[in-house]
């Protein structure tokens, strides 16, 4: 197998086991295409790290991908997307790369209260690439920006559907719903293990709960397309996981990832 070949996997990475919400959605749009999942595990949280911090995180997750010899790599995650985007593209130029974009744009064309909501971590809201997105699509429209403080720990930690879970998301929705906010985006790849949760604390508010992943694995079926890379139709897809934390940490995404799928490991 070598790099750039078509049957070569995606590399899809994340701080740790926030990516999988992206490789789900790459999985089902794209089945014969096999996946690297790394989960850094090991220096998770990233979200308020320095962002030469994050770079160079980012820049020893994607080579270890290359590596691999993955043909192309997703960055399922939007603090290493705003911190690293640029200077990735710019290292590992002949390496088609997928970012996250905050779906700011979507729920700026959805809402009718004209209040968005974004959650995300500190290092992705106070990044350029967050800012410039806000900026083109949510004129006229109130974009409301909280961090969502302790909510990849609550992931991480397994407690994404605890009563401790749902205090600690009402705390940073509440207030926009107060404003009038009918749109939240989820600006953090770990949040939509928070869905049950986030559901529970808008029901009945006609509020719509925007995950970016789908339209992420759209664009990697896109970029497949126009770089040549799909791979065959006789391929038999693998699925392979990959952290710098310990072997324990590596069992634990596998676990999540094929359980969200229901798929037998
Ligand atoms: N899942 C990540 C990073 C969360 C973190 O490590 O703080 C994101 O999309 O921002």
């Amino acid at each position: 197998m070598t790099a750039n070949s078509n049957d070569a996997p995606i590399g899809v990475y994340d701080s740790g086991l926030g990516g999988l919400t992206v490789w789900r959605e790459i999985r089902r749009m794209l089945p014969g295409e096999s996946l690297v999942y790394l989960g850094d595990g090991a220096n998770c949280p990233y979200g308020s790290r320095p962002r030469e911090e994050v770079r160079a995180l980012a820049d020893a997750a994607v080579s270890r991908l290359v590596g691999m010899g993955c043909k192309m790599v997703v960055v399922a995650c939007n603090t290493a997307t705003a911190a690293a985007i640029d200077f990735l593209r710019e290292k590992y130029a002949d390496l088609p790369i997928v970012g996250m974009e905050p779906a700011v744009k979507p729920a700026c064309l959805a809402t009718r209260s004209g209040v968005v909501g974004v959650l995300a971590t500190e290092r992705s809201l106070d990044g350029e690439l967050f800012r410039r997105t806000a900026a083109r699509y949510g004129s006229g429209i109130e974009v409301l920006t909280v961090p969502g403080t302790g909510f990849v720990e609550l992931v991480e930690g397994d407690r994404e559907d605890t009563p401790e879970a749902e205090a600690t998301v009402r705390a940073a929705v509440e207030p926009m719903l107060a404003r009038g906010a009918d749109q939240i985006v989820l600006g953090c790849t770990h949040y939509p293990f928070l869905t049950p949760v986030l559901e529970r604390v808008v029901a009945g508010r006609g509020v719509a709960i925007v995950d970016p992943s789908p339209a992420v694995a759209r664009r990697v079926a896109q970029l497949l397309n126009d770089c040549g890379l799909r791979a065959p139709a006789d391929h038999e897809p693998r699925f392979t996981f990959r952290t710098f934390a310990g072997e324990e940490y590596c069992e634990r995404l596998k676990a999540k990832a094929f359980s969200q799928l229901r798929i037998k490991n």
